[in-house]
């Protein structure tokens, strides 16, 4: 068969990713936008593969009880897929199951790639009817002055008339911006609910002389050089503050936040409830700390001497100014790998046995910690891990890894930060056996 060839198929899984999968003459076949028990009509788009096929779903035959109308009228299967904005790939499923399915995936990944085999629960944002959550959205703008979201898996812009997972000031905002250049828009909604407004034109020379500048930052382990003040020209820069409760925390208006209006709570309520007593003469790390979100919650749980380590300098010192009220505290700007081992090295045997009674939390990008950290982290053997992450594959991997080195997972718990699409969060605690 060749890609624009239609099928029927019944959809028996989700998998990894976003999609669903269902079996063609024994071929397994990835479709979106369908739902296990439904039969779809595919057309295939990709067959080059010995053994698998993918395709986009045109038409629901057999509907599950779990399927609604998209949540994002644009992206519904009744319209061509071509022109379906990404984003939202489980917008078509009723949100209990979307959750079901989320758990169903993690827990797979768990006990096929990590050998764990814990109940794992789920918890939710109070009051999240899965729209109006994203306080950071990025539109495209192309080579035509097109602007919008990216059709799902192209580089495709897509005009859309709503963003509806995106809170009301941002969805009214997007409406009327006007692009400037092909490139970028970040639209930022912090706590004080005034959007920002942050162009990254592709062909701006300026964008290049900041990336360098990032690069640069980005070199540590431990470097202590301070970064440069905001330049006044970039919006990126402006600082922003964002709040937990009644804690407030400085980032820049471009710089990483929890996407969710109501994720760093819910994150930070999560891991201090992960987190064991704490003894107060150790020494903790909150690693991939960005400007320090769970070193106040180790600091709120009575840790008193923290590490932060982040490869963004200017997160780092935004770290150092949202970390002041605990005299213990400090934040270092260095890649993780890096800045791990050289500790080893460096650091004195009082807090190296330090460390041996802490806790580290650890919050790596989708790709997760990786052989090396993991590795590194074993070596120095903390009492516990609480591992935050947001890619159940890499999560699996890394956790086989602790696996190897003697720590084994206590608890699992799954977050729903990103509802209406595959993504999900989970923070496992991690100890010594
Ligand atoms: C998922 S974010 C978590 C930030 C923070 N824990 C929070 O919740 O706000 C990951 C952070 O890791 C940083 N990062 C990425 N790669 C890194 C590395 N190799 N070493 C240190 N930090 C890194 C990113 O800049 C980002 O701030």
């Amino acid at each position: 068969m060749q890609p624009g060839d239609h099928i029927e198929l019944d959809i028996t899984s989700v998998a990894h990713g976003g999609v669903f999968v269902g079996r063609h003459e024994g071929r397994v076949v990835f479709v979106p936008d369908a739902i296990p028990g439904e039969r779809v009509r595919v057309q295939l788009t990709q067959t080059g593969e010995k053994s698998f096929w993918r395709g986009e779903t045109v038409e629901v035959m057999d509907a599950s009880a779990h399927r609604r109308p998209h949540v994002w009228r644009q992206a519904d299967v009744e319209v061509p897929p071509e022109r379906r904005p990404g984003g939202a790939d489980f917008g078509h499923i009723a949100l209990d199951h979307q959750r079901a399915l989320k758990l169903e995936v993690l827990q797979d990944a768990l006990q096929r790639m990590g050998g764990v085999d814990l109940p794992v629960r789920m918890v939710t944002i109070d009051g999240d009817d899965g729209s109006r959550w994203r306080t950071r959205v990025s539109l495209h703008v192309d080579d035509e002055g097109r602007v919008g979201p990216y059709a799902a898996r192209s580089h495709r812009v897509i005009e859309v008339d709503d963003l509806p997972l995106a809170t009301e000031a941002i969805a009214r905002t997007a409406a009327d911006v006007a692009p400037e250049a092909p490139g970028r828009i970040d639209l930022v909604e912090p706590a004080d609910g005034r959007v920002r407004v942050l162009a990254r034109p592709r062909h701006d020379k300026r964008v290049g002389k900041h990336d360098k500048g990032d690069e640069k930052r980005h070199r540590g382990p431990g470097a202590t050089r301070r970064a440069a003040p905001a330049k006044r020209r970039n919006p990126a820069r402006e600082v922003v503050v964002e709040r937990v409760g009644s804690r407030e925390f400085l980032v820049d208006a471009g710089g990483f936040w929890q996407v969710h209006r109501g994720a760093a709570a819910a994150l930070t309520d999560l891991v201090r409830q992960t987190l064991p007593a704490l003894d107060p003469d150790a020494l903790h790390l909150d690693l991939y700390g960005g400007v320090g979100l769970f070193a106040a919650t180790l600091g709120e749980a009575g840790a008193s001497r923290i590490v932060s380590v982040e490869s963004d300098a200017r997160a780092t010192e935004h770290a150092g100014e949202n970390l002041a009220e605990w005299v213990g505290a400090r934040a270092e700007t260095g890649r993780v790998d890096r800045w791990l081992p050289q500790f080893r090295e460096q650091a004195g045997e009082r807090d190296l046995a330090r460390l041996r009674s802490g806790v580290v939390v650890l919050d790596p990008p989708r790709s997760g910690a990786g052989g090396d950290v993991v590795r590194e982290l074993v070596t120095l053997g903390p009492a516990s891990i609480v591992y935050v992450a947001c890619d159940p594959v890499a999560l699996a991997r890394d956790l086989t890894t602790f696996g190897e080195g003697g720590y084994a997972p206590a608890s699992v718990t799954a977050v729903d930060l990103f509802p209406n699409s595959h993504h999900v969060e989970a923070v496992t605690l991690l100890t010594r056996v």
